[in-house]
């Protein structure tokens, strides 16, 4: 019984235990549901957050999108503003300059147009800047900001090349008479500079003060007033035998004054780390304008002239102002013609400024191009030729032309040339003493302009003064000089005529990151010499090199582009037009290689989907800064089905044999091109005439 009892006893516990246990899971199970419920509610809400989300990050696309249309536009406007204002001061400043006695110095004051091309520009600022007119009269110049070396301030930008464009007519005629008699014949002494001028330009007679002084921009009264000026690739009406042509008065060639540096701003940002191009800049020691190279200008006399201070940079002033107004050139263009075949003042409606170029002068860079197809269908290809002394230099000895005898009148013997040829211009050994004359590298230095390019008519590019030191041949691995090489000399009627009437011409646009080494790879390529101290580029530069290659002319008409990303639609444009596209990255820099592909889809986007691609790394002499593998660069180029290669701009190497295969690359294009269009041609029907006919 007692057993019985105890049974009973635990079995009761027992029940209750249970129970207890269902109590607890039943309250477990309502947490549960709780949570679950919970959860759900969570979960809901998640959703709804993940659709604001997407929903936000489309509107923070299209406003991204929104800002950049509004930033190009802004753009657009800021370049047609700031030069309706300079042309509108620039009439009242002449009046001054010729009030005032004696020379000008330029005044760093101002130089610079307000806040343009700053990184950190206020647009509506500087809308409101150029819509007010400045307290001082503003001068057709770009100074280049102070340049505190700063190697921390990787992302500003680097010294801004002075850009000056005038438009000198009138004054032109009374220098180019005073010139036959002012004529000092000293290298580096500008032949064609009237004492007046030269006065003007202070240290202009001597090449070293030239070389260690920094580049400033000049106003040179005399050579601003043209009223009629239109710029290279819009010259209706004017005969293109002017150009070139040995019955027309000699090029003067001025060189531009060397200077002062201006003041130090501190307001300004510090000139950019270039990465492992760091070093060769230290050499310099504390950068500074100084480095900027010294220019030279040649104008020819009739019957347009334009003035572009700055050494190296080839049209790339007149080409940036083409682009910053391209949007109302077209139509102004049009009316100018119509109204005004020599000028297109009218078409502004604006008097002819002293040395005010109408903004409608400035051509968009297609015009531009459309142009020079144009003209290179009409006439050959006489105005593409720079007259580039490349081949010149064969035997080291450049040639002068009737243009700059008086720099070098015992070089050699005037060349006759086409009667649209203009001549090649050499600079006088003088004038570079630091490359010749071994001069430390410490010498402030930027490779001085030796050589003088000319542009013909109707591209009338201002003829530059650079030296070109024969030292890239000879050092240019790989390159057959018999396959590859530039055409001799003037005095050879088969390189005259070479040059004169290239087989080939195809415009190449270099495009890559700031800082990859555009530039100096065009410098060296150009002037055989490493550019230190190399400005970032603004807007685009262009020049023609002439390479003889397989026994044909090739007349690459390189285009520089600036990597800076304000300029990337000034870059877009030209893309639409590139036979050639250099796409250089840095391999010291793995962005710059990523950045690769953003290139290309510009190029995609500009249409250019023919163009022949090379995929160039430079600054392979970084050896130990390398981030891009040799291989990866292979691997990409040929998934881009590109060719490709690495050189070294500071080393020279690699410099011509990647042109020298472009160019094949662009003939064999070309063929492959003209191929497929006579086959579609070929398909046309006969064309059917009526009865009659
Ligand atoms: N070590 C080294 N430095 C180089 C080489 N090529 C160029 N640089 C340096 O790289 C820097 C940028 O060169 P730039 O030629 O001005 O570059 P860029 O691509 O034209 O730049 P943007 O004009 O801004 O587009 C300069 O400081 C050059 O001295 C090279 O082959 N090796």
């Amino acid at each position: 019984m007692a057993l019985d009892a105890h049974m009973q006893e635990a079995l009761e516990a027992k029940e209750r235990e249970v129970r207890q246990l269902a109590e607890g899971q039943r309250e477990l199970e309502a947490q549960l549901h709780d949570l679950s419920s919970t959860q759900q509610k969570a979960s809901s809400e998640n959703q709804q957050l993940r659709e604001v989300e997407r929903d936000l990050a489309g509107k923070l696309e299209d406003v991204r999108g929104q800002l950049q249309v509004t930033r190009g536009r802004l753009d657009a406007a800021r370049g047609r503003v700031s030069w309706q204002i300079e042309e509108k001061q620039s009439a009242p400043r002449a009046r001054e300059e010729k009030a005032s006695s004696g020379p000008r110095a330029a005044s760093p004051q101002e130089a610079p147009l307000p806040g343009l091309f700053e990184a950190g520009d206020d647009w509506d600022q500087l809308l409101s800047d150029f819509g007010s007119p400045p307290h001082q009269a503003m001068q057709l110049t770009w100074s280049p900001p102070p340049t505190p070396r700063d190697t921390s301030g990787s992302q500003t930008p680097r010294v801004v090349r002075q850009i000056s464009i005038s438009s000198p007519h009138a004054e032109l005629v009374p220098i180019g008479q005073e010139q036959a008699s002012d004529l000092d014949g000293a290298p580096g002494s500008p032949s064609g500079v009237p004492s007046s001028i030269k006065d003007q330009i202070g240290t202009l007679e001597d090449p070293k003060e030239q070389n260690n002084s920094p580049k400033q921009p000049v106003d040179i009264p005399g050579l601003e007033a043209r009223p009629q000026a239109r710029f290279l690739w819009d010259l209706p009406g004017v005969p293109a035998v002017e150009w070139g042509s040995l019955q027309t008065p000699p090029l003067r060639v001025q060189l531009a004054p060397e200077a002062r540096p201006p003041p130090q701003d501190p307001s300004l940002p510090p000139q950019a780390s270039a990465g492992p191009s760091q070093q060769f800049q230290d050499d310099q020691g504390p950068e500074d304008p100084a480095k900027l190279p010294s220019w030279a200008e040649t104008l020819p006399q009739e019957p347009h002239d334009i003035v572009v201070s700055d050494p190296g940079s080839g049209s790339q002033e007149i080409i940036l102002k083409c682009l910053q107004s391209l949007e109302s050139v077209d139509e102004e263009d049009q009316a100018g013609k119509e109204a005004h075949p020599g000028g297109l003042q009218e078409a502004h409606g604006q008097a002819p400024g002293p040395d005010g170029l109408p903004a409608s002068t400035l051509p968009s860079p297609e015009a531009q191009l459309e142009a020079e197809e144009g003209d290179s269908a009409d006439g050959g290809l006489q105005d593409l030729d720079t007259g580039h002394p490349d081949w010149l230099q064969q035997d080291g000895q450049p040639t002068p032309t009737q243009s700059d005898m008086s720099w070098a009148p015992v070089e050699a013997e005037i060349p006759a040339l086409g009667k649209l040829i203009l001549p090649s211009i050499s600079a006088p050994t003088g004038a570079q003493p630091g490359a010749a004359d071994g001069l430390p590298e410490s010498t402030p230095t930027l490779p001085i302009p030796a050589e003088l390019e000319a542009q013909p008519r109707p591209l009338s590019m201002p003829v530059q003064s650079e030296k070109e030191p024969d030292l890239l041949q000879p050092e240019e691995p790989g390159v057959d000089s018999e396959e590859a090489k530039l055409p001799s000399s003037l005095g050879d009627p088969t390189a005259s005529k070479l040059l004169a009437d290239p087989d080939y011409l195809f415009h190449v646009v270099f495009v890559g990151d700031s800082n990859v080494g555009k530039t100096s790879f065009l410098h060296l390529l150009h002037h055989d010499s490493f550019a230190t101290g190399l400005t970032a580029t603004v807007g685009v530069d262009f020049r023609v090199k002439s390479l003889l290659v397989d026994n044909r002319c090739f007349a690459l008409q390189l285009w520089d582009t600036a990597g800076q990303e304000r300029y990337h639609s000034l870059t877009r444009q030209l893309l639409r037009k590139a036979e050639g596209v250099v796409l250089m990255y840095d391999v010291t820099s793995r962005e710059s290689f990523a950045h690769v592909r953003y290139w290309l889809g510009c190029l995609q986007d500009a249409g250019a989907d023919t163009a022949v691609i090379l995929l160039l790394g430079n600054k392979m002499d970084c050896e130990e800064e390398r981030q891009v593998p040799t291989e990866a660069g292979r691997r990409l180029a040929q998934e881009l089905g590109a060719s490709f290669s690495e050189c070294s701009a500071a080393l020279g190497h690699n410099i011509l044999e990647p042109m020298v295969n472009l160019a094949r690359s662009l003939k064999t294009q070309e063929e492959r091109l003209k191929g497929s269009l006579v086959e579609v041609t070929s398909l046309k029907p006969p064309k059917r005439y009526g009865c009659c006919s």
